[in-house]
């Protein structure tokens, strides 16, 4: 079994979550949580971002080294600190309004299931730092299209957007400003 197969197997499908179905089509919910529970897959899930971001990201880019990894408020928070610590580089979160204190920069977003605001705390990346942002999953790519202008609000320049999942039908990659890279890709 390959190593996307393994982390495949081990996500879970959950219909109706967190909204039925009424005259919109239900969220068919994928759980990312039960690849934690098992640390050697969730290794292998670390690895494989470490090992993209290096053998191909920076390999295929004259730029050498990562600043800065922005991960997205809840589910970005469990993977980008990992990440950013074996590169090196530094970790910034992406927070639900409210949630940061001291001067924030902003950016409204509509989402799968609803809108929200997300804060960035002014001055945590630096100019022409370079930027990867990491969430466990992209639906419409509002929420990752939000991160990217918080990080080109501070000057910062996003190299890629990671996600462990992407619901492709939804198209989200053609919001955001630069490449996109997914681990598992759903069609439905
Ligand atoms: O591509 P989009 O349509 O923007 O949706 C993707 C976002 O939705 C989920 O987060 P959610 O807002 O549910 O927050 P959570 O991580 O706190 O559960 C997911 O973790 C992504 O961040
Ligand atoms: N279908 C989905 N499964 C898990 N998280 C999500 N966030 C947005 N859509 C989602």
């Amino acid at each position: 079994m390959s190593d996307i197969d393994i982390i495949k197997s081990y996500l879970t499908s959950h219909p109706d979550f967190p909204k039925k179905a009424g005259l919109i089509l239900g969220i068919v919910f994928l759980d990312i949580f039960p690849i934690l529970r098992n640390p050697v897959v969730f290794e292998t899930l670390i690895t494989h971002l470490v090992h993209h971001i290096t053998s191909h990201t920076l390999a295929l880019s004259p730029i050498k080294k990562v600043d800065v990894i922005v991960g997205l408020d809840a589910r970005g928070f469990l993977f980008g600190p990992i990440v950013a610590l074996r590169l090196g580089a530094a970790f910034v979160p992406v927070r639900k309004v409210g949630k940061l204190p001291g001067e924030c920069v902003s950016a409204t977003y509509i989402k799968e299931y609803g809108t929200d605001v997300f804060e960035m705390q002014a001055g945590a990346i630096q100019p022409n730092q370079n930027v990867v942002i990491i969430d466990d999953l992209m639906a419409t790519g509002g929420s990752a299209k939000a991160a990217g202008e918080l990080v080109a609000k501070q000057g910062g320049k996003t190299l890629e957007y990671l996600f462990v999942i992407e619901l492709l039908f939804l198209k989200g990659a053609e919001k955001l400003d630069a490449p996109v890279y997914s681990i598992i890709q759903s069609d439905d």
